[in-house]
């Protein structure tokens, strides 16, 4: 999972996480995050995700972050937008419209980046790491985000001995273990989504259900 294996996926276009619509559970439970219009929306390791467009439309601004300029480049010419590019600590930062986008590590942004986010939407993100790499993003990266802030998390649960990530498992006793000194954590829903996986049947997965938290920073 370290950034040639990232660089790879995209050069070689297996880019099977990403989707043509928003996430479903993102647009179904947004709200009752009940964050202010305007408000600043952090998106980390966010590909060219469609989702970051759909908080822009409900009047959001997105700070994003993500190792791929080719995934950076295709969000915008994509959405037909002309960005600027500045240089940031942790990369380059483009912005155009209400999405601003670092190209970069997400684990070289500083608080200070961050210290406007009142929201964080994460799909693909946690779950996306291993084991060691998840305890750093929890303990470096979301602890960079400020008291109060408010994020919708997005996981998968299947046997992970029936299948390599990623996309990797992470139970819900691994997220209280991440998140639960520094983040109020709830369950907003557990959904069976095995049937809607086709190609995880066909590599013997048995069961698999996505499960949405709701965060908020202590
Ligand atoms: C599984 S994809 C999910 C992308 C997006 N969240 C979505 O739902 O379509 C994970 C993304 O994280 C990016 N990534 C991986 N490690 C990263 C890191 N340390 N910093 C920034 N981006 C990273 C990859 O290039 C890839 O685009």
């Amino acid at each position: 999972m370290d950034p040639a294996f990232w660089h790879s996926r995209w050069q070689e276009g297996r880019i099977g996480f990403h989707q043509d619509r928003p996430t479903p559970l993102l647009v179904e439970h947004w709200t009752s995050l009940g964050l202010a219009q305007g408000s600043r929306v952090f998106v980390p390791l966010c590909g060219k995700s469609l989702d970051m467009a759909w908080l822009a439309s409900q009047g959001h601004r997105v700070l994003g972050v993500e190792l791929s300029a080719m995934a950076v480049r295709a969000f915008y010419d994509e959405h037909g937008l002309a960005p600027s590019i500045e240089q940031h600590p942790a990369g380059d930062i483009y912005r155009a419209g209400d999405v601003d986008i670092v190209r970069g590590d997400a684990f070289a942004l500083d608080a200070d980046t961050l210290r406007d986010c009142a929201g964080v939407f994460d799909r693909g993100a946690l779950i996306a790491l291993p084991p060691d790499m998840r305890r750093r993003y929890a303990s470096e990266l979301y602890a960079r985000l400020p008291a109060g802030c408010r994020g919708l998390l997005v996981t998968l649960e299947y046997p992970a001995h029936e299948k390599a990530g990623p996309p990797f498992s992470v139970p819900e006793a691994e997220v209280r273990d991440l998140f639960g000194r520094d983040w109020r954590i709830e369950v907003l829903v557990r959904r069976d989504i095995l049937d809607a996986q086709p190609a995880f049947v066909a590599e013997g997965v048995s069961s698999r259900h996505t499960v949405a938290y709701r965060l908020e920073r202590r």
